[in-house]
């Protein structure tokens, strides 16, 4: 089990009292596994993978990730686990203006000691990038900024990748390429995908689908 999740739950301050938000989540990920997770428009999709990824603490629950126990982490042990193990892509690429697209690849592929310019050569070249390692992210278009974010999140070769709608700023074709390319490379390295998406095309993509109502998930 690469992934498990028992009784999560979060509640945010309101004007009237705490939201709940999550309230009692429970969720299991083997290796090799493609999730979807769907849901109304502020159900706690986003809160969920912000505490499986280490981003946010619960304030109840347990999240197991490789057999260790992420919610008894300190902020070091937490701040090693995203480095290491779970990659993360937003909707917002995040990429560093100031670095070519090469550099931007590398990136967290150095942090996690894993940089291996071999490896990154080919997954530019799966992501149809090849062409553009040496441009900086502002001359690319915004498909091609969002492959540089994923192949910079695999560079690192992460065991859970955690995307929340990575192809929610992409017109439908793109998207769909786009995705397509996410799962192969996935699929290729062993590793799941927890992925958040608004669209039943793309979730019916992937190996399993749950829903998020009410906080659970069903
Ligand atoms: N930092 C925060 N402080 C207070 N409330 C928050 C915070 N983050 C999220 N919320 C609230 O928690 C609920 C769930 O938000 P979340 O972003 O997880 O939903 P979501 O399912 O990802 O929504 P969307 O599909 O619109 O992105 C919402 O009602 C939101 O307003």
């Amino acid at each position: 089990m690469l992934l498990r999740v028992e009784d999560l739950t979060k509640s945010y301050p309101g004007a009237e009292g705490p939201v709940e938000v999550l309230r009692g989540v429970d969720l299991q990920l083997d290796a090799g596994e493609t999730l979807a997770l769907t849901g109304e428009s502020g159900s706690g999709k986003s809160t969920l993978l912000h505490l499986v990824g280490g981003l946010d603490v619960a304030d109840g629950g347990r999240i197991e990730i490789a057999g260790r126990d992420v919610t008894a982490m300190g902020d070091t042990a937490r701040a090693a686990l995203r480095r290491e193990t779970v990659g993360v892509i937003f909707q917002q690429f995040n990429l560093i203006p100031s670095l070519p697209v090469s550099a931007n690849i590398s990136f967290q592929a150095r942090l996690a000691g894993r940089a291996d310019d071999a490896h990154i050569a080919q997954l530019a070249q799966a992501l149809g990038l090849g062409a553009q390692l040496d441009k900086y992210p502002e001359q690319l278009s915004g498909g091609q900024q969002q492959r540089v974010a994923i192949a910079r999140t695999l560079a690192a070769r992460p065991q859970l990748v955690l995307a929340d709608e990575p192809t929610g700023n992409l017109d439908e074709a793109t998207a769909t390429d786009v995705l397509d390319q996410l799962l192969r490379l996935v699929t290729d390295t062993g590793a799941a995908l927890m992925m958040v998406t608004h669209s039943p095309t793309l979730a019916a993509r992937m190996s399993r689908r749950l829903h998020l109502k009410q906080g659970r998930l069903a």
